[in-house]
Formats: structure tokens, sequence, C-alpha cells
């Protein structure tokens, strides 16, 4: 068990405790007491982020006391989190041959970047299916692996019917958890649905696209993309913040696509960077369905963003 590196031992307790963040999310739901607090215009917080995050941020600290670990929302009192722990590890990410170039990274070059749920405001105004718990790890500024969990995914497999799933993405040895499919046909754009504004839209404009999908969460909108859903994520705006794309990123780079701000530039995942992602999110699965979407974006609207 220790002889495997530790970065694949992470990714496999993130699977496991993303499952279990799931679980939390689903069960505050069904109780009915979300305890909404506003934490900024368009900004809510609930006990489902309060719980889930407690739990996650508990039971990797637990596992792994020199990761560098980040979580969305404030006041984490780890101390009576008792009951959340989760120790458990995925079987299968276990198994994985871990590449050569992330054999010898150690807790203390690891910085974790945890969302615990994504989609609050979908999930407060009951758009379920958008919410994702996202878990992403990087090294060296770079996201490496990541995690996006699906609290309210319907499987049916054989006669039992499932609810959640968990996707996950290392770099050099690809994605789990779904199938991966080629973009739609024609140009699909994916973008917000609760945080638009007139330069939002004016980067969507100029896409051309034949539709346009507004969807929560920065999660579901990649998972659009890997598979086969929409051709293009784009957020001409700085609402989002590190937690929102450092897994999603690399679960995305892992299959082959690019996710950068509407400049063309990656993000740095860096314990030191500021959270906000200030000149937004551009994804694609495909290298020229990303580079098509960075000519059209105006110059003046780049400058705005990054100003
Ligand atoms: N203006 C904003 N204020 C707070 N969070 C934002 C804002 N814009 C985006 N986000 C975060 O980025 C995610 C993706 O954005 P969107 O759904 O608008 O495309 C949101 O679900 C939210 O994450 P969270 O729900 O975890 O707070
Ligand atoms: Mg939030
Ligand atoms: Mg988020
Ligand atoms: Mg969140």
């Amino acid at each position: 068990m220790s002889s495997v590196p530790v970065l694949i031992r992470l990714l496999a307790s993130s699977v496991s405790v993303a499952n279990r963040a799931g679980k939390i999310v689903r069960d505050v739901m069904s109780k009915g007491e979300l305890g909404i607090v506003e934490k900024g215009k368009d900004d809510y917080q609930t006990e489902a982020d309060r719980s889930a995050q407690r739990c996650i941020i508990a039971s990797l600290s637990a596992q792994y006391p020199k990761i560098n670990i980040i979580g969305e929302e404030d006041g984490n009192q780890i101390q009576d989190s008792n009951e959340y722990l989760v120790m458990d590890s995925d079987q299968e990410i276990l198994a994985i041959n871990c590449p050569e170039s992330l054999k010898g990274v150690e807790e203390k070059d690891i910085v974790v970047w945890v969302d615990p749920l994504d989609g609050t405001a979908e999930y407060t105004q009951g758009f379920l299916e958008h919410v994702t718990v996202l878990i992403g790890i990087s090294v060296n500024e770079r996201p490496v692996a990541g995690v996006i969990h699906q609290p309210y995914y319907k499987n049916v497999v054989g006669s039992d019917k499932i609810i959640g799933r968990t996707i996950w993405g290392l770099q050099e040895v690809g994605v789990g958890g779904f199938t991966l499919a080629p973009p739609p046909d024609s140009l699909v754009i994916t973008t917000t649905r609760s945080h638009s504004n007139a330069i939002v839209e004016n980067a969507l404009q100029v896409m051309n696209a034949q539709q346009i999908l507004r969807v929560g969460g920065a999660g579901y909108k990649v998972l659009q993309l890997l598979e086969g859903k929409a051709s293009i994520y784009v957020f001409a705006s700085p609402g989002c913040k590190k937690w929102d794309t450092c897994g999603p990123e690399a679960i995305l780079s892992a299959a082959g696509g690019k996710l950068t701000d509407i400049l063309g530039n990656h993000y740095k995942y860096g314990a030191s960077e500021s959270r906000p992602n200030k000149t937004g999110v551009l994804a694609a699965v495909y290298e020229d369905l990303h580079s098509y979407a960075l000519s059209r974006i105006p110059q003046e609207l780049k400058d705005e963003l990054a100003k």
C-alpha cells in the first residue's frame, strides 16, 4: 500500500470522499433545510456546501497532513467532523500505474482545490443535475489530476437504478467514469445560466453558434464538453475561482483538451495564487475549437477583462 505513490493514493481517496460528499449534498436537500447564507451578490452558500467541504477537508487532511488543501467555504470546524471521516480509497484508481513524472511527487509539492458544491445557485433552484463536487490536484502550479462527482446523475445498470457518478482524470493516464464523445456536428456553446452580464453576452454573440446552452457550474459545463453535448465553454467574466476550474481543467487536459482564460493563458494553481479567475474561462476538448473561440473574442473585450 505505502509503495503506491502519494499522487495515486490521493486521487483514490478523492474519488471516495467525493462520493460521500455527494451523499451529504443529497441528504441536506432531502431534509429540506438548506440553511442558505448570502456571501455576496448572486453568491450563496448552503448547509450542503458547508458540510460537504467539512467532510472532504477533514478526510483528506487526516490522511495527507502536509498537503495544502484550499476549499471554497470559510470556517471549517474540523474538530467535530469525525462523523464525516472517509478513509476509503477507490480500488480501481489505486491499481493505476503512476506515470514516471509523478512518482516522485511528495505531499508538500501538492495543492488541492476543493469546491464542495459547484452550482449552488442551481442547487437552491432545483436544477439538481447541474450540481457537482469538485476536487482538483495541482503540482508545480499545474492541475495534474481531478475529480468531478455528480450527486444527482441517474444510472440504470441492469434492473438497478444507481444515483450519482464520479468522473476522474490523471495526466498521462487519461480519464474514467464516463465515455468520452466527439463534439456536436454544429457549434454548441455552453455558458452560465446564473451569472451573466453584458460582456458575457457580447462574447457569446461573436461565436456564431448554432445553439447556446445555459447551465450551472463549471464542473457540469466541462462534462458537457467531454460528453459531446457542447463544443466550447465560454465565460467572459471574473466569477469563477481556482476551485471551480482546477479539477475540471485536470480532467479536460487528461482527455487532450484545454482550459484557459479568454486571452488563451493557463491559470496557475499554486497556493498563493489569487482565488478569482479574473479573465474568464474558455475551454474545449479540441484545440481547433479552442483556437476558433479565442480568435473570435474581440480585443476590446479581452482588454476590458484584463484591466
Ligand atoms: N459571480 C459569481 N459569484 C460567485 N460565484 C460564481 C460567480 N460566477 C461564477 N461563480 C462560480 O463558478 C461556477 C460556474 O459559474 P456559472 O454557473 O455561473 O457558469 C458557479 O457555479 C459558482 O460556483 P459555486 O456554485 O461553487 O459558488
Ligand atoms: Mg459558491
Ligand atoms: Mg463552484
Ligand atoms: Mg461551490
